[in-house]
C-alpha cells in the first residue's frame, strides 16, 4: 500500500485514505494503535472534506474478536456524530429545537455525561456484549470472570469497560501507551500479562454503565452557555480515561421522531477536542528525571505555530521511541497538539542516525537501567530525584503550596535535601540561600502552615510518593489502618485487604520500610491530620465482620463474585488465597482435599456454603461450627 503524504492538507485521494483508515482502525481495535486518536480524528475529517459521501463515514467502524461468539444487538449500538468547535454544537443545538417543535415539543432536557474511551459493550444482565459492527456485537460475558467489576450492578445496559485512570496513572503508564490498550487485551486474550492481571487483581477494571456516570443535565441554551464549565467539573469528577463528553437529548418522544442515520443518533453528540499537527525538526534532546528516576526525552524544535502558540519543546515519551523511530538531532517529525500545554511527538518522517541514548544519569552519573521502553536512574539520591520528591510533598499536601521547583532546586543546592532539614529550617537559613527577606519569612510561613492547616491524613501519606500508595491507594489504605498502625504492618496484613492484590503489596510493604524514619519524623512534628473514617467503624456488626474469608470451589447459593460481594458489604476482607490472616475457608461443590488441608493446618475454620449461610443467619461471631467429616477425612 502507498504511503499516504506527510502533510494531511496534502491527501487527495479517498481511496488510499480509507485503506489507511481501515488498517489504522484494526490495529486499533486490536489494542495496538499505529496512531494516535486526534490524528486519527484529523484524517476522518480530511476525508469528509475530499470525499463526504464516501461509505466509510456512514458505517460504524467494526471491530472482531474473531474466537467469540456473535450477539445480535436488540437495537443497533452506534458511533456518534461528532463537534470539534462550538458553532457545530450550536447547530446541533438549534436542530435539535427546530424538529422537537415539529412535534409540538418545546423543553427540550439534555444531559451531557463524560465520553468514556475504552472498550464499548452492552450488558443485558446476562450477556455482555462488545459492539462489533453495531448491530452484532461479541459476547465476552467472561470478562467479570477475570475480574472486571460491574460498577453498579449487572443489567444497566450499555456502558464502557475502562481502567480506573488515576491507577493507570500510577502503576502502569510505564507498561501500557493506552489504558484502553490494556482493556481489549485482557477482554481477547485468555493468557494476561502480569501488569493486567495485577489490575484485574486490585479491582480496578470496570465495566461503567453510561447510566451510572456523572452527569450534568439542563436545557439547551445552558448547554451552550455553559459547556466548558460543564466539561471541567465532570472531567473534575471522573476517574476514567474519557475523549471528550457526549451530549443527548433526554426527551423519548424527540429522540423517536429525530432518529439515527446507519452511523449515529441524530440526537446525540459528542464533544471533543480537535488536535492540531505540524512537521518541524529536532534541534536537541533534553533528558529529565522524575521522582521515579523514569528518564525521559525531550525534544528541542525548531520553533513551530500550533493551535496559536509558538512550540519550542515536544515530549517524546520514552526513550525506547527515540532509538526505536530515530527521532534523534536533525529527524524531521510531526508533532501533534490537542488540548495539552506540551505537544507531543506523533510521527518521524525522516528519521536520524544521531539517536544517542545516555547511558549514565544526565544529573547524578549512574549507570542507568532499562524498564521495557523506559530508561531510569536508579540512584535514589540522584539530584533530581531528590528535588522532585520534594516537590511532589508540597504539591500533594496542597495546603501550603509555595515550594516551586525552581525554589526547591536551591535548597537542595545549599544542602537542605530532605522534608527533615527543610522543616527544620529558619528565615536565616533562607537568607543564607539568598532568598529575599519576604520571600524567606514566607516560605517560613509556608513550612508553619502547612502543618497547622487541616489535611486529610490520606493526603499527607500519599505525600511521601511511595510507590503504590498514591491518592487513591493511602485512602483506600487508611480506611483500614490508622496511619500510626500502617507503618508497622507486612505484605500479609497488606495483601489481605480488599483491593490490594500481591505485588502491590510487596511494593508498600517496601516503601512503608524506607520512608517510615522520615514519615514518624514528620507525625512527631504534629500535622494538623484528618484521619480517614474507618472501615470497622462505619460496618454493620456481622460475624464476618474483620475477619479474613476465602472463597473456594463452585457455590450453589449464586455466583462465586456475588458471594464475595455480599461478604464485604457485611464488613469481611475477602481474601483470593488463604494465608495467616484467613479466619474462614467457604467451599463449595469440588474443593480438593489438599486445599482443606491446608488451611486447616494454618489454623484457619473451614465451612461448608450451607454452615456458612447458617452462622451469616445465626449471627453469632463466636461460636464456630463443627467441621463437617468431609473435611476431616482429608
Ligand atoms: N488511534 C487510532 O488509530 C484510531 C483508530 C480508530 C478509531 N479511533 C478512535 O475511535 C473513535 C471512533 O470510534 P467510535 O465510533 O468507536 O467512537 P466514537 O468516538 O464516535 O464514540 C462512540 C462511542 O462512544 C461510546 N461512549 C463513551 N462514553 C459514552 C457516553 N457517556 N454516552 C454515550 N456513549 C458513550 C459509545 O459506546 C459509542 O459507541 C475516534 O474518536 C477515534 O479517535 C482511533
Ligand atoms: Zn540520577
Amino acid at each position: 500500500m502507498q504511503d499516504l503524504p506527510s502533510s494531511i492538507a496534502d491527501i487527495s485521494d479517498p481511496e488510499l485514505l480509507v485503506q489507511w483508515l481501515e488498517k489504522y482502525n484494526e490495529a486499533y481495535r486490536a489494542g495496538e494503535p499505529m496512531i494516535s486518536d486526534a490524528h486519527y480524528d484529523l484524517l476522518v475529517e480530511r476525508l469528509r472534506e475530499i470525499a463526504p459521501d464516501h461509505g466509510f463515514l456512514s458505517a460504524v467502524e467494526p471491530e472482531t474478536f474473531a474466537d467469540k461468539r456473535e450477539v445480535r444487538h436488540p437495537a443497533p449500538m452506534l458511533s456518534t456524530e461528532k463537534a470539534y468547535d462550538k458553532q457545530s454544537l450550536e447547530r446541533f443545538v438549534e436542530r435539535v429545537y427546530k424538529e422537537a417543535a415539529q412535534i409540538g415539543v418545546m423543553d427540550v432536557l439534555f444531559q451531557v455525561t463524560p465520553k468514556l474511551d475504552g472498550l464499548a459493550a452492552r450488558d443485558d444482565g446476562e450477556i455482555l456484549a462488545t459492539r462489533g459492527n453495531g448491530y452484532a456485537g461479541y459476547d465476552i460475558t467472561k470478562a467479570f470472570e477475570k475480574g472486571v467489576i460491574p460498577q453498579g450492578g449487572r443489567g444497566l445496559g450499555l456502558g464502557e469497560i475502562v481502567a480506573v485512570q488515576s491507577y493507570f496513572q500510577e502503576n502502569l503508564a510505564d507498561r501500557f501507551e493506552h489504558p484502553r490498550n490494556m482493556v481489549v487485551g485482557i477482554i481477547s486474550s485468555d493468557v494476561l500479562n502480569i501488569s493486567a492481571k495485577q489490575a484485574l487483581e486490585d479491582r480496578q477494571v470496570h465495566f461503567v454503565p453510561y447510566a451510572t456516570l456523572n452527569k450534568w443535565e439542563g436545557s439547551g441554551r445552558e448547554l451552550l452557555e455553559n459547556s466548558e464549565k460543564i466539561t471541567r467539573d465532570l472531567i473534575q469528577a471522573t476517574d476514567y480515561p474519557m475523549d471528550g463528553m457526549v451530549a443527548s437529548v433526554m426527551n423519548q418522544d424527540v429522540r423517536d421522531h429525530m432518529g439515527a442515520t446507519s452511523h449515529h443518533y441524530r440526537w446525540q453528540i459528542a464533544i471533543k477536542a480537535k488536535g492540531e499537527t505540524g512537521v518541524t525538526r529536532v534541534n536537541a534532546i533534553t533528558w529529565q528525571v522524575g521522582r521515579t528516576g523514569n528518564v525521559t526525552p525531550v525534544l528541542e524544535v525548531e520553533p513551530l505555530k500550533l493551535s496559536g502558540a509558538t512550540i519550542r519543546r515536544v515530549t517524546a515519551h520514552n526513550a525506547g521511541r527515540i532509538r526505536e523511530k530515530g527521532a534523534g538531532v536533525g529527524a524531521s517529525i510531526e508533532v501533534i497538539r490537542s488540548g495539552e500545554v506540551i505537544p507531543k511527538l506523533e510521527n518521524v518522517l525522516t528519521p536520524s542516525d544521531d539517536t544517542q541514548i545516555p547511558e549514565n544519569c544526565p544529573v547524578c552519573e549512574t549507570p542507568l537501567e532499562w524498564n521495557n521502553d523506559f530508561l531510569k536512574c536508579p540512584n535514589l539520591n540522584c539530584k533530581a530525584r531528590v528535588e522532585q520528591r520534594i516537590r511532589h510533598w508540597f504539591r500533594i499536601l496542597g495546603n501550603a503550596d509555595w515550594f516551586g521547583i525552581k525554589t526547591v532546586e536551591r535548597l537542595v543546592a545549599g544542602g537542605f535535601d530532605s522534608l527533615e532539614k527543610i522543616y527544620a529550617m529558619t528565615e536565616e537559613d533562607f537568607l543564607a540561600l539568598e532568598f529575599g527577606p519576604v520571600q524567606s519569612r514566607n516560605l517560613v510561613e509556608a513550612i508553619s502552615l502547612s502543618k497547622s492547616r487541616p489535611v486529610e491524613d490520606w493526603r499527607f501519606l500519599a505525600a511521601f510518593g511511595i510507590s503504590d500508595l498514591g491518592e487513591g491507594d493511602s485512602r483506600k489504605i487508611l480506611s483500614f489502618f490508622p496511619l500510626e498502625e500502617l507503618l508497622d504492618k507486612t505484605r500479609d496484613d497488606i495483601v489481605a485487604l480488599h483491593g490490594f492484590g500481591e505485588i502491590t503489596s510487596i511494593s508498600i510493604e517496601e516503601g512503608l520500610k524506607a520512608l517510615g524514619p522520615t514519615i514518624r519524623h514528620m507525625l512527631d512534628l504534629g500535622f494538623n491530620l484528618q484521619p480517614t473514617p474507618l472501615k470497622s467503624e462505619v460496618n454493620v456488626s456481622s460475624p464476618i465482620a474483620g475477619k479474613g474469608v476465602v472463597f473456594t470451589g463452585t457455590m450453589e447459593t449464586g455466583a462465586r463474585k456475588d458471594m464475595e460481594e455480599n461478604a464485604r458489604s457485611l464488613g469481611a476482607n475477602v481474601q483470593k488465597a488463604v494465608t495467616g490472616k484467613t479466619d474462614y475457608l467457604v467451599c463449595g461443590a469440588k474443593v480438593g482435599a489438599k486445599k482443606t488441608q491446608k488451611a486447616q493446618d494454618l489454623g484457619v475454620t473451614v465451612l461448608t456454603e450451607q454452615e456458612y449461610l447458617q452462622m451469616l443467619e445465626g449471627g453469632a461471631s463466636g461460636d464456630e461450627p463443627e467441621q463437617l467429616s468431609l473435611f476431616q477425612q482429608a
